[in-house]
């Protein structure tokens, strides 16, 4: 299969279905989350608990940390861009990475206009908490979508909102009348075509994995519940108690979603889970989420 083509690009979310993404900031953490069974490693800086905590601008990590990791693990390796930052984006193809998380969770470099990721050879994930969203994303070329949810908050509600909304969309435009999908295309701010293709397939046309808020085994299991095709864990891992066990957890949680027996069995002695925050008290610039358009 040729690296690069639509098939390759589009295959490799098909083989993280029903997976975990652990969120890592060195390669140790990476061996604790390959070592648990995750599906691929997202290298970030920090995580997005500590990017809240810290403040200032949140960049691309640090190129050497990002090759430290690849060559520590055999699964997928993916690294996150700032919106709009086409540069990030090149530096980190050019290190090898499999996958570019264009993110909200780092400081955005461009308020108006995200990455043309058609004309990248490697594929990208985007975040999304609605239908329209996701389509101008994948409009311009991501292989994979994440809801958004507010990362770093180790609160799940975020992530509930945007999934059950995404949801809701997509069963609207799968009942809907042809004739009324334009119309409806110019409502959502999407782009026709994907449209229709969400309409014939009744999903989107790339896997969407929850994002954002995921602490907890339960957490995960939920959001499986709620049409996600995998999660992608950061803060809830690395700021608990005991991370090698929670890691664990909650790869077990997401294979057996619907399984209460397990889900017991995987809750019980997992140490402290991370301290979270109340979303409604956050505004303005502490809401991630609201990054991208
Ligand atoms: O964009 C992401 C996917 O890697 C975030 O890092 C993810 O949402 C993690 O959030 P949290 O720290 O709340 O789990």
């Amino acid at each position: 299969m040729k690296k690069g083509s639509e098939t390759a690009k589009k295959g490799m979310d098909q083989m993280q279905k029903g997976g975990v993404i652990m969120d890592v900031t060195t390669p140790e953490q990476a061996k604790i989350a390959q070592e648990a069974g995750a599906v691929a490693v997202m290298a970030l800086e920090k995580v997005p608990a500590d990017i809240r905590a810290g403040g200032g601008v949140a960049r691309m990590a640090d190129p050497e940390v990002i090759k430290n990791i690849i060559d520590v693990v055999t699964i997928p390796v993916m690294a996150k861009a700032r919106i709009g930052h086409f540069v990030e984006a090149r530096i980190l193809e050019s290190l090898g990475v499999d996958y570019i998380d264009e993110s909200e969770v780092l400081t955005p470099a461009d308020d108006f206009y995200h990455i043309d990721k058609n004309k990248f050879t490697v594929p990208f994930v985007c975040g999304a908490r609605n239908l329209g969203e996701a389509l101008r994303r994948i409009g311009e070329g991501a292989k994979m979508m994440r809801t958004k949810g507010e990362a770093g908050t180790g609160n799940v509600v975020e992530a509930v909102k945007h999934m059950r909304t995404v949801m809701d969309d997509i069963r609207k435009v799968k009942n809907m009348p042809d004739d009324e999908l334009m119309t409806e295309a110019k409502n959502l701010g999407a782009p026709y075509e994907l449209l229709k293709e969400v309409k014939q397939l009744g999903r989107l046309p790339v896997v969407n994995f929850a994002a954002g808020g995921v602490a907890t085994p339960a957490d995960a299991a939920l959001m499986m519940q709620l049409g996600s095709d995998g999660v992608f864990v950061g803060s809830g891992i690395f700021k608990s108690g005991d991370p090698e066990k929670r890691a664990k957890a909650i790869v077990e949680a997401t294979l057996n979603y619907d399984n209460y027996d397990t889900l017991a069995k995987v809750s019980a002695g997992l140490g402290e889970a991370m301290v979270g925050i109340n979303v409604s008290n956050l505004e303005g610039n502490d809401r991630l989420q609201e990054r991208g358009w």
